[in-house]
């Protein structure tokens, strides 16, 4: 079964507390973390994910756009996170930087930009909980899905069922109410969606009408 991480890009910061209710029956809610120097946007700190953390239950899915994330594990580990997933191409030491992300108490994700190799998470692939495949280049909320990014999730879903690892792929970028069946079908097991959810009106319908848009597939 798909799941669903929410992210809060889309949402009314002035109103989190509420944004993040409304999408109680999501399974993660994805927390975008930007730097200004990894991408060009600016966005929350492990202060904000501190003060969600305290109402809500859901899972917190960090996802870190920031150069060098190796100096803030530990904060966003601290501030609640659950999963925390940094780049590949952020880092120089990306083996290490798994082993601080699950000494902190965390599950780890590695992320690939739309224009990156899955080669270069080869050897490091059975040391991670999760690998987020970008759908969109990472800096903005509400762009149009690369879809050839599609074919590297059915080639690292393969890769994983080969070796009998127990990997969860996730993607993000561009999903919404027309294209969540294709994204489906890929066999992805967490599909990320801002503006299709808190850019809605009703954030808890949107999500409801993207689950049943799989179920339906
Ligand atoms: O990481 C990012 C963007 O860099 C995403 O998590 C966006 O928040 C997804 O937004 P939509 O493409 O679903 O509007």
């Amino acid at each position: 079964m798909v799941e669903f991480a929410p992210s809060i890009l889309s949402a009314d910061f002035s109103n989190l507390k509420e944004e993040v209710a409304r999408v109680k029956e999501a399974n993660y809610l994805h927390l975008d973390v930007m730097d200004g120097m990894f991408v060009p946007n600016i966005t929350i700190g492990p202060g904000i994910i501190k003060s969600i953390r305290k109402h809500t239950d859901l899972k917190f899915d960090t996802h870190l756009m920031i150069e060098e994330p190796e100096r803030y594990i530990k904060d966003f580990a601290e501030a609640g996170s659950d999963i925390i997933t940094v780049h590949c191409e952020a880092t120089k030491h990306l083996h290490r930087l798994i082993y601080q992300i699950k000494d902190q108490g965390c599950l780890a994700g590695v992320a690939l930009n739309p224009a990156t190799s899955l080669t270069r998470i080869e050897h490091v692939l059975k040391d991670l909980d999760l690998v987020l495949i970008m759908s969109v280049n990472p800096g903005f909320g509400g762009q149009k899905l690369i879809p050839e990014t599609l074919n590297k999730i059915k080639t690292i879903k393969q890769k994983i069922r080969e070796l009998n690892l127990s990997i969860k792929v996730e993607i993000d970028g561009g999903i919404n109410n027309s294209n969540v069946k294709d994204v489906s079908r890929t066999g992805v097991d967490i599909i990320v969606a801002g503006s299709a959810i808190f850019g809605q009106p009703d954030p808890g319908k949107a999500l409801s009408e993207l689950k049943e848009r799989v179920i339906s597939s």
